[in-house]
């Protein structure tokens, strides 16, 4: 059951328009990507799906509520981080919890979240004394104070070191199996790929794909390609007429001893590339050296869906 409907979202400032008919669905229980360049509109889009700006046209409904005019009613079921919190600098994180949670009809054991999150010894630490990754942990916990349905988390992990980064996503993933829907605003593919179920790719103001990582990925082809060299006694000449006669295989090109070898799977999965070509190199008693195996990314997929590659 869908629990966001967007349909047709607009916001123009000074005559452009940032949101240019954005719709999409998010279903209940998932994590829902919102990827796209800088300035693509994502922020826009998510800040007008937590009411805080009126959009110019089009339906939003959040939990069945209408994020302008039910806000207040919509308050109580949306958690929501945005990029740029910053809490004073001598707020305890304890004291920051508290504050929250007086915000809310019903909310969250604050003590426990802040256990859940990693900050039980930083109780009595005030905000300018937390590292990155422990603020990014404060905010995420800030938007989950009131035990809402639905958290929007915007670039999440910008600016963390990769370790932080990757607890910070084992921390969404298990705010997810606690049943909270999330949407979440990146312009990380690994991110992307790593923790959405389904991702909408934002350019421009528009929505170019709505789809899994994977089928996103599908998009631009199953093509796959394994690179190699064989060894000097081996004959290459043999092995490279061998290749090419492969259903799988869609071209060989040879250099000396260095092959490339490009195809794809069958589509039903009972023909695979890798193992067509390993079985014919291993007739031929030859073992490849520095074998490779490269598919297309979620990178390749932006940059077939919208023409750029996302940091462009
Ligand atoms: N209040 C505002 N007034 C005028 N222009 C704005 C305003 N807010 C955003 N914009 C512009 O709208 C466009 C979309 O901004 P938005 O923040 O939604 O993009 P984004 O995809 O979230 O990008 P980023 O990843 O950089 O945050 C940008 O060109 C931005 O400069």
């Amino acid at each position: 059951m869908a629990i966001i409907d967007v349909s047709d979202l607009r916001k123009s400032y000074g005559g452009r328009a940032v949101v240019d008919g954005v719709s999409f669905s998010v279903e209940e229980g998932e994590i829902f990507g919102v990827l796209g360049p800088n300035g693509a509109g994502k922020t826009t889009t998510v800040e007008c799906l937590a009411g805080l700006r009126t959009p110019d046209g089009g339906d939003i409904r959040v939990a069945g509520l209408d994020p302008h005019s039910d806000r207040s009613a919509l308050k109580q079921r949306l958690g929501v981080q945005l990029q740029s919190a910053v809490l004073p600098d001598k707020l305890k994180v304890g004291e920051a919890l508290d504050l929250y949670a007086s915000f809310y009809d019903h909310p969250a054991d604050w003590a426990a979240l802040m256990d859940r999150v990693g900050l039980g010894g930083k109780r009595n630490t005030p905000f300018a004394k937390l590292s990155g990754g422990q603020k990014q942990r404060l905010s995420i916990a800030l938007a989950l104070i009131g035990d809402p349905r639905v958290a929007i988390l915007d670039e999440l992990t910008t600016g963390l070191d990769p370790q932080a980064r990757r607890d910070t996503w084992g921390l969404i993933e298990e705010v997810r199996a606690s049943g909270v829907t999330i949407v979440l605003v990146t312009h990380f593919m690994e991110e992307a790929e790593r923790l959405c179920d389904r991702i909408a790719v934002i350019d421009s103001g528009r929505v170019v794909a709505v789809d899994t990582p994977a089928g996103l990925v599908a998009r631009v082809g199953e093509e796959q390609r394994i690179t190699f060299r064989i060894g000097d006694g081996d004959d290459g000449g043999a092995v490279e007429s061998a290749l090419k006669e492969l259903p799988e295989v869609t071209g060989v090109t040879r250099s000396g001893g260095r092959f490339a070898v490009s195809g794809a799977d069958s589509q039903d999965g009972s023909a695979s590339l890798v193992l067509a070509v390993s079985t014919t190199l291993a007739a031929h008693r030859v073992a490849p050296l520095d074998l490779r195996i490269d598919r297309a990314t979620l990178d390749d997929a932006f940059l077939a869906l919208t023409g750029k590659p996302i940091d462009s």
